[in-house]
């Protein structure tokens, strides 16, 4: 849409407009069309098991992070030509947010890895149990446009980590990141692993016809529906990265020329094409002028005079979109901006206020610089409305209150919340992050991402000593081994009570084994040993 994207994209050969299937690195010729044989190939890597050892993995990832780095530059040319998006743009929002996850799970990923004890109980005192984290085969990530580096760098770093395959499709809408992606991520790392699929639906439909381990899709909730109903055939587990509308309750006791600030970074940054920027206000009609006038200083002061001059504001990604916006501005009041250009994709930040609830630009994710302003009587009425709608993937409230804080947050469902800011706890790695309902299933983001893309493998091991301690579960079954089995399975293991009884136990042994033979030793202790743990069952110590 933007100009110079679309000289660029003129410029590339048919074979590069991404419109291929076949894995990049590989000639179409030698390695083979079409998703059964991309995904057979990185299947069959996998079960070389070469992605298991935790070296490789972090091998890969130490390339990873060497290619960000080398191609910083080619990276952030792909993010002009995309959506216009200033260097300094590219590097904050996306570079910077991928070296940070990679830094992140480079460090962690040992202990992630590690296997994980778990708490045990009487049946299984003498045993080894734990959790162990294996990777789950082979993964899908399908990114969207709209930050077409971090969408599809993110979930790939957490399937390396867990030590997938990793089969990665750009979103072919961000045309030259899709084709970077396609030509450097096979420079760096395993090309047999992690192959990128180019192309647009019909490449993604037909992959979709593939057996996967996992799928993580980012986009709407429309093609969320359709990745989920071809994941189902072959009971492949989806993490769905959604949309929606994320509301804002701009509460009247809150300082307002601060809220408005933050709001004004979250609704505009990446000219509104963010899936958690707040997608409108709600607030009281006594502040709603404050709000306006509030946000257009702020605008003034973020991209100057001249908006379209500003090189911080990007542009719409394509004409389809900036129709599509376009069309939410008819019959509204705007407040400010309002301003389009469709040569070059340009939709001033604009402010609506008075807007009914009922009006077509409240209808579905505005997704571009448009915000709605909507009128409510107070926190109750804000509640009641973010209710009667979809569960949107994230939530915002301004408040100097804590129990307006507080309720909203009890009283109301979404992926994510950011109190007195926005968009803020995407970038929180402890955080998961993803949606919930229509706005999408399962999270990630470090930490998150590895437990997404892992299986957690119960581990108990035993060995083949006391098999008296079983007789209680092998048939022919009475009300006794009943009792003994109620016991086993009913009592918690408690570290303090059993320190007692193993007290008492040892005394007890010792007098036994003066007394007794030692043949018949093993039988007594046996018994002796679940005698008092009943006791001290039945006698509550
Ligand atoms: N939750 C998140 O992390 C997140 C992040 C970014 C965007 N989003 C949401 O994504 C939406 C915008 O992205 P989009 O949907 O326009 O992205 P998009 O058009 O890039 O589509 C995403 C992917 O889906 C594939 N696809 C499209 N139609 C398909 C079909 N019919 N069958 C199979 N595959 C198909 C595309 O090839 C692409 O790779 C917004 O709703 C936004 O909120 C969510
Ligand atoms: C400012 C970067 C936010 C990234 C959010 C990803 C979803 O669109």
């Amino acid at each position: 849409c933007y100009p110079r994207a679309a000289s660029l994209a003129r410029r590339l050969p048919a074979s590069r407009r991404g419109l291929c299937l076949r894995p990049a690195g590989h000639s179409p010729r030698g390695a083979g069309t079409g998703g059964r044989q991309v995904v057979g190939r990185a299947r069959a890597a996998f079960g070389s098991g070469r992605c298991r050892p935790l070296e490789f993995r972090m091998q890969q990832l130490k390339n990873l992070e060497r290619m960000v780095r080398e191609k910083e530059e080619e990276i952030a040319a792909a993010l002009r030509a995309d959506l216009h998006k200033s260097g300094h743009n590219a590097y904050t929002h996306e570079i910077l947010t991928v070296l940070g996850e990679l830094a992140l799970v480079m460090e962690k990923l040992p202990s992630w890895a590690a296997p994980q004890p778990v708490k045990k109980n009487l049946l299984t005192m003498r045993d080894e149990a734990y959790i162990y984290p294996e990777p789950l085969g082979v993964v899908l990530v399908i990114g969207a446009w709209n930050y077409p580096f971090v969408l599809v760098m993110q979930p790939l770093i957490g399937a390396i980590a867990a030590g997938n395959a990793v089969v990665v499709k750009p979103s072919e809408v961000s045309e030259h990141m899709s084709q970077l992606i396609a030509d450097i991520l096979p420079q760096y790392l395993d090309q047999e692993l992690y192959p990128v699929v180019t192309g647009g639906v019909p490449e993604t439909t037909e992959l979709l016809t593939q057996r996967f381990d996992h799928i993580l899709y980012t986009g709407n909730s429309a093609v969320g529906k359709i990745v989920m109903a071809a994941a189902a055939k072959h009971l492949t587990p989806v993490t769905l990265e959604l949309g929606g509308k994320s509301p804002c309750y701009i509460d009247k006791n809150c300082d307002l020329a601060v809220a408005c600030r933050r709001v004004t970074w979250g609704k505009y940054v990446n000219c509104g094409q963010t899936c958690l920027a707040p997608d409108y206000v709600l607030c009281e009609p006594s502040i709603q002028s404050q709000v306006v006038e509030y946000i257009k200083a702020n605008l003034q002061e973020f991209y100057g005079e001249d908006v379209k001059k500003s090189p911080d504001y990007e542009r719409i990604i394509n004409k389809r979109h900036f129709r599509r916006i376009v069309s939410l501005l008819e019959g509204q009041k705007i407040a400010h901006g309002g301003e389009t250009d469709e040569a070059s994709c340009f939709i001033a930040p604009t402010v609506l206020t008075d807007v009914s609830p009922e009006s077509k630009v409240m209808e579905e994710e505005i997704f571009g610089p448009v915000l709605p302003i909507l009128s409510v009587k107070g926190v109750d009425e804000a509640i009641e409305f973010i209710n009667s709608r979809e569960k949107p993937l994230a939530l915002y409230v301004f408040s100097n209150d804590k129990k307006v804080i507080k309720r909203v947050i009890s009283e109301t469902s979404s992926g994510g919340v950011t109190v007195n800011d926005v968009i803020m706890h995407f970038f929180l790695p402890t955080l998961p992050f993803g949606g919930v309902g229509n706005s999408g299933m399962g999270t990630y983001h470090g930490k998150h991402s590895f437990e997404t893309f892992s299986h957690r493998r119960a581990c108990l091991i035993k060995d083949l000593k006391l098999e008296g301690l079983n007789k209680f579960r092998y048939m022919p079954n009475s009300q006794k081994k009943v009792d003994w089995t109620k016991f086993f399975v009913l009592k918690q293991f408690n570290k303090a009570r059993l320190g007692l009884i193993f007290l008492a136990l040892l005394g007890v042994l010792a007098a036994v084994v003066i007394k007794n033979h030692q043949s018949v030793l093993k039988r007594k202790a046996l018994l002796i040993v679940l005698a008092v743990q009943r006791l001290g069952w039945l006698s509550g110590c």
